[in-house]
């Protein structure tokens, strides 16, 4: 009979573990393996975009992509693609957007979004809504029940008589113990202001 040999296991490798801003930048990578050269792009903004775009110009610079022409959706995202050497335009000259990549603050199982968290409202709604294919990149933490599960509703208004919307949103959502503040009052992007609705 074959003896058994007993003795100390070595311990199973230990699994990799991911920050999130790693998982973000596979989420982003994975998005812009879609990018084909000659696209019009919508650049997103914030900490998961950003990937997107240094990924869009790395390959830019590789010459694996060729005729990218960008449309950032935010002053920072436009800061970062001009650094980058990307070549920009706007939906003036380019009014079809055929590809655009964007992070979420939230993602429920019916694919619907909080988006805007981050201080990007209304440019990156503009240019999004006139793209032939929107992808959107989040990591798992973005995967919620239902909108509205992680944190507040951003809402940008115009900044004339922002009290009397600001009093219309909370009388919207009243019944639902929310409350409706002014989240920053130094413009957005183009001086519209932020608004937030959360629980009380
Ligand atoms: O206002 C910002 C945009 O909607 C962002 O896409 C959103 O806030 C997600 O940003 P992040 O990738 O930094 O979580």
């Amino acid at each position: 009979m074959p003896s058994i040999e007993s003795g100390p296991l070595s311990p199973p490798p230990s699994p990799l573990i991911l920050t999130q801003d790693e998982l973000k930048k596979i989420a982003a990578y994975k998005a812009v393996e879609s990018v084909q050269s000659g696209m019009v792009l919508g650049l997103g903004t914030g900490s998961t975009a950003k990937h997107a775009v240094d990924r869009i110009a790395e390959l830019l610079h590789q010459g694996k992509l060729k005729n990218i022409i960008g449309i950032p959706t935010s002053k920072k995202t436009h800061q970062q693609a001009v650094s980058l050497g990307i070549p920009l335009s706007d939906l003036d000259s380019h009014p079809v957007v055929d590809l655009a990549i964007d992070g979420a603050d939230e993602v429920d199982s019916n694919l619907n979004l909080v988006k805007g968290r981050g201080g990007s409202l209304l440019r990156e709604k503009m240019i999004e809504s006139a793209c032939k294919k929107f992808i959107v990149i989040v990591d798992e933490s973005k995967l919620v029940a239902h909108v509205g599960a992680s944190g507040a509703m951003p809402v940008e208004v115009v900044p004339f008589c922002w009290k009397f919307t600001q009093n219309r949103l909370q009388s919207l959502f009243d019944y639902a113990g929310c409350v409706a503040k002014l989240r920053f009052n130094n413009g957005g992007e183009d001086g519209e202001l932020g608004i937030t609705i959360k629980n009380k």
